[in-house]
């Protein structure tokens, strides 16, 4: 089945790469119009956006720092004004520093902390708040605005050397469900997916040759996830056929999450 997101406008954080960049071509070719936000590689977004403007579809590439809360509003700001509105949030950006807790410096901490939890409140606030702002105006989709929020499997899995990045999940997790809790009798759709092993380049040292090998013993589904996989759940996620699913999180790991051991991958 084919899904339509026609008419609504969708804004994909991190997009310059990765899960994002799969994720913005995905709502994209399900017609929504994208706001590509990059932080530092403007390239790899405008050539996004060319590419989907030159194969009929409506995008932009627009900067800005998921941590300050005016960047966030500005991309807010840009969708309303090169689209009329917003419909979809995905709160994607995210990075790892990685230290054995004996070594992390606060510095470390702070900035995962920063742009994995702090970016997806202000993001997140941002874009219900806008959701409320256009009440009644855009009869696009059966909900009021859906949100998002790209989580990971070290929401629920501990992960050892990466205290900052599984505690930045594990608030994502409970952030989320909470909006969701907070929001939904207007009709705000908040979810979130989690992903596993994806292969991205952030990932490459993990998902090729031996380290690959090591990690397939943590995925009962045998294979490890490519980019398309989550697209395909978040264009989903944010169509009308997922319309009562509402504060939930979609694993999209190959069923690793179902190992209550997970010794890391680096
Ligand atoms: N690749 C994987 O296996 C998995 C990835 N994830 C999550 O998926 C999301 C995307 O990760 P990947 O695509 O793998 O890595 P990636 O490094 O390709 O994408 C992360 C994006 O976030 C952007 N970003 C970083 N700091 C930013 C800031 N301050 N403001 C705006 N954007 C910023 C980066 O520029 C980059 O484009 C992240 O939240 C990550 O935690 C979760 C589970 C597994
Ligand atoms: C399980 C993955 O290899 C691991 O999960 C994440 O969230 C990281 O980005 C790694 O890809």
């Amino acid at each position: 089945m084919q899904i339509s997101l026609a008419k609504q406008v969708a804004l994909v954080t991190g997009a310059s790469s990765g899960l994002g960049y799969a994720c913005a071509k995905g709502l994209a070719a399900a017609g929504a119009s994208v706001v590509i936000n990059y932080n530092s590689q403007a390239e790899p977004a405008e050539k996004l956006a060319e590419e989907i403007r030159q194969q009929g579809g409506q995008a932009i590439a627009v900067q800005g720092d998921v941590s300050s809360q005016d960047d966030v509003n500005n991309l807010i700001t840009q969708a309303v004004e090169h689209f009329g509105g917003l419909d979809i949030l995905v709160a994607n950006s995210g990075l790892q520093k990685d230290a054995a807790i004996g070594d992390m410096t606060l510095q470390d901490w702070q900035k995962v902390i920063d742009v994995n939890l702090t970016g997806q409140f202000l993001t997140a606030q941002a874009a219900l708040l806008q959701f409320r702002k256009q009440k009644g105006q855009r009869q696009v989709s059966r909900a009021n605005g859906k949100i998002i929020h790209v989580s990971s499997v070290h929401q629920l899995i501990p992960w050892a050397g990466h205290v900052n990045y599984a505690a930045s999940k594990g608030g994502v997790d409970l952030l989320m469900r909470s909006i969701a809790q907070e929001v939904g009798e207007e009709q705000i759709r908040v979810n979130s997916i989690a992903p596993g092993a994806i292969a991205t380049a952030i990932n490459a040292d993990n998902t090729e040759g031996d380290a690959a090998k090591k990690l397939l013993e943590l995925i009962p589904y045998g294979r490890i996830g490519a980019s398309e996989d989550v697209a395909n759940a978040v264009v989903w996620l944010a169509s009308d056929l997922s319309d009562y699913v509402h504060g939930s999180t979609l694993f999209i790991d190959g069923g690793m999450s179902l190992y209550p051991e997970f010794r890391g991958n680096g």
